[in-house]
């Protein structure tokens, strides 16, 4: 690939992790970035620019993207549309506009509005965290999993390649969809997902008595579901005013299975019941856990720590000390570890082996699973 020149406008999670990724796989592309808010730059851009992630920072759009050759748009849904009026006026002819957003349908409809169809392919990573912003992001954030491309009928074929081989070269695995298509499939498998974690974590919010003792005792499969309750609700609420259709449309369904359920409860209907949990089970279990999908690849190991101050400290230097970058660490309890056991995350198969092997050698008990 020729040296590029990228800008990113919205430079948190997603944008941070993009760019890592293509500096460690082109460190001679030009990488640049928006700072929109009227304030001082902000620790993320600093921090960007001190890790020579990125090279230029911009206050002025026309500075700096007049020479992008392709330009990612890394906010939330509807903020990545209001930039599509200004940029027609600044990019060069052959310059390529994508994005990272969750819904592709309403900046598809805006691109061609506009008249920007010929520069414009839409973009959807499968993979991310309830996490924001740049000190959260990561070069392998994106690695194995599914990076959806929407073309239509007017996207040059040679931007579709170039998006291709780009994407190929963050780690992460291109798949070309319809956009409508996207906006249905998303709506079943991630936002209706993140709206029933939300809203059970607020029914038992709303349910707890005045000791808390729900909040006290929820745990284990509470707490695996509903992780996703804590994302960025300024992304969600733009996912929810732009794929309204297509999630309403399966939350109706939902809503209609769970009165199912109810239902069935109430007559006590046994084989109704057994076979809710069978078929899902089954079907759940057909998922592939190792492979790519809305959650990218899961390297994590569990280790046995004494439960006393600084143990996790240690455990973490350790790793940190031996160049291992940790994604997630913490205590869990569980059925299966019902002591509780140390469960550390890593963004990278390599980064797992590497640690298991040192924690061996200083002799902790590894749970490899
Ligand atoms: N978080 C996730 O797991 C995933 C998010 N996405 C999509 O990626 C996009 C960005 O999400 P994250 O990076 O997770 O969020 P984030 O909150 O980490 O980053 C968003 C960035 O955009 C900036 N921003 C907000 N309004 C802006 C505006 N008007 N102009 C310019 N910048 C603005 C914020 O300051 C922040 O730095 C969203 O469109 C989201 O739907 C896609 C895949 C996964
Ligand atoms: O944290 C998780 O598990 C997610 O589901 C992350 C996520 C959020 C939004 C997306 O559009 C894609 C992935």
């Amino acid at each position: 690939m020729n040296d590029l020149t990228i800008g990113f406008i919205g430079f948190g999670l997603i944008g941070g992790s993009i760019a890592r990724a293509i500096k460690e796989a082109h460190p001679t592309f030009t990488l640049l970035s928006y700072h929109y808010s009227t304030g001082d730059m902000g620790k993320g851009l600093e921090d960007a620019l001190k890790d020579h992630v990125l090279d230029f920072v911009y206050k002025d759009l026309q500075e700096g993207f007049s020479s992008c050759d392709i330009i990612f748009l890394c906010a939330p849904v509807l903020s990545n549309i209001t930039y599509l009026e200004q940029l027609k006026d600044i990019i060069k002819p052959s310059c390529i506009i994508t994005d990272v957003g969750s819904v592709k349908g309403c900046i598809h409809r805006a691109v061609e509005e506009i008249g920007l169809k010929s520069n414009f392919i839409g973009g959807h990573p499968m993979a991310g965290s309830e996490k924001t912003g740049y000190e959260n992001s990561h070069s392998k954030l994106l690695e194995n999993a599914y990076y959806i491309l929407t073309p239509t009928d007017e996207t040059p074929p040679a931007t579709t390649e170039i998006l291709y081989h780009l994407v190929g070269s963050m780690g992460a695995i291109p798949l070309v969809l319809d956009y409508k298509e996207h906006d249905n499939i998303t709506a079943a498998i991630s936002h209706l997902p993140h709206l029933i974690a939300t809203s059970l974590v607020n029914l038992v919010k709303e349910s707890d008595d005045s000791e808390e003792n729900m909040r006290t005792l929820a745990a284990g499969g509470f707490k695996d579901i509903t992780r996703i309750a804590s994302s960025s609700p300024a992304m969600w609420q733009d996912i929810c005013l732009t794929n309204t259709k297509s999630i309403q449309n399966f939350l109706d369904k939902y809503i209609a299975s769970l009165k199912e359920i109810y239902y069935a409860l109430e007559e006590k209907n046994e084989k109704y019941i057994y076979d809710l949990f069978d078929i899902a089970g089954e079907y759940r279990d057909s998922i592939p856990n190792k492979s790519s999908g809305i959650l990218a690849n899961v390297y994590e190991t569990y280790i046995d720590i004494y439960d006393e101050a600084g143990s996790i400290a240690t455990v973490a230097t350790l790793l940190a000390s031996n160049q291992i970058s940790i994604k997630n660490i913490g205590i869990i309890h569980n059925r299966e570890f019902q002591q509780g056991v140390l469960r550390i995350e890593f963004y990278e198969r390599e980064a797992l082996i590497k640690a298991v092997e040192l924690l061996k050698k200083y002799r902790y008990t590894v749970y490899e699973r």
